[in-house]
């Protein structure tokens, strides 16, 4: 048998539970799992390493209606996730909301490849309600297979990742097993501080922030890491930093209590702000940060 490998995103609304489903799965706290809506708002990967495959899961933000600004950008977001997408996971429960779903489905009509109907938080629902929901959701859009989950008792999450190994291409392993860790720590790290960037100058800052943790070196009492916060114009780096400082240290000060609290050290944190000018229309500067650039 050949090997598969593939990209795998979960969509669905703000708590139905993506963040503890990828959790469950790759073992490790990989995203930012909270009961406030819409915390996860750029993607994380999150590599299951198995004998016969290796699956990227790509978490995106929870989809919206597009009423403002914020939504449309994220939609917009949740539009190029899907760039390059094998399979899509659409998540939803049986609590009160579900039946929205029909809406949100809508955004991602135009995706081709396989689509799964997963129903979360079967542990709160009767066989029933589950099959109502299910039939209720088919009627709307074709899925390739739907079935029903518990991410917080693990039931059903091994038969669901058989059959999406059954719809990943064949090929080779795009990450190697090894390095993995590393990258899941270097994009925690990242994620936090873009999630404390975020909440303290959104309206100032509202576009073009990129995140690089530059080195996360664990020495045992002490994690020492540098980052650096990369924005598209100077207006938007003094913005960052503040008036004396202020602004940047206070990110910096809850982005260390965070990662310390997750890690449950010490952290050293060096942050940095520097312009890119532009950066999201520079292929170079995306293909150097990684991103897949045609
Ligand atoms: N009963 C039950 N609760 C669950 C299950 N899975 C997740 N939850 C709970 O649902 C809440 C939301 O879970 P998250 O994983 O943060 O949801 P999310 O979809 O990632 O949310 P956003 O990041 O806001 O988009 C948390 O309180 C979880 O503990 C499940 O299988 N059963």
């Amino acid at each position: 048998m050949s090997f598969k490998s593939g990209f795998v995103t979960i969509l669905g609304r703000p708590n139905v539970g993506k963040s503890t489903f990828l959790n469950k799965v790759v073992g490790q706290k990989v995203a930012i799992v909270s009961p406030k809506p819409q915390t996860t708002r750029k993607s994380i990967k999150g590599i299951l390493n198995r004998p016969d495959s290796q699956i990227i899961f790509v978490d995106t933000p929870g989809l919206h209606d597009p009423v403002d600004s914020l939504g449309e950008f994220m939609i917009k977001e949740i539009q190029e996730a899907l760039e390059g997408i094998d399979l899509l996971l659409y998540m939803t429960t049986p609590e009160e909301g579900w039946k929205e779903d029909v809406r949100y489905l809508e955004q991602i009509k135009n995706f081709t490849n396989p689509k799964f109907l997963v129903i979360n938080k079967k542990d709160l629902a009767t066989e029933e309600k589950i099959m109502e929901i299910v039939g209720f959701l088919s009627r709307h859009t074709p899925f390739a297979e739907s079935m029903a989950i518990s991410a917080l008792t693990g039931e059903g999450v091994s038969e669901l990742l058989e059959k999406v190994v059954n719809y990943l291409p064949e090929g080779e392993p795009y990450y190697e097993p090894g390095i993995v860790s590393d990258v899941y720590e270097r994009e925690i790290v990242a994620e936090i501080i873009r999630e404390k960037i975020w909440w303290n100058v959104h309206q100032e800052v509202p576009y073009g922030v990129e995140v690089r943790v530059e080195e996360f070196k664990d020495r045992g009492e002490v994690i020492y890491i540098q980052a650096t916060i990369y924005v598209e114009r100077d207006s938007h780096k003094k913005i960052i930093i503040g008036e004396g400082g202020r602004m940047i240290k206070k990110i910096g000060q809850e982005a260390r209590e965070e990662i310390e609290y997750n890690w449950g050290k010490k952290v050293y944190l060096d942050l940095w702000v520097k312009t890119e000018k532009s950066w999201r229309k520079r292929p170079e500067v995306l293909r150097r940060w990684g991103y897949k650039v045609k």
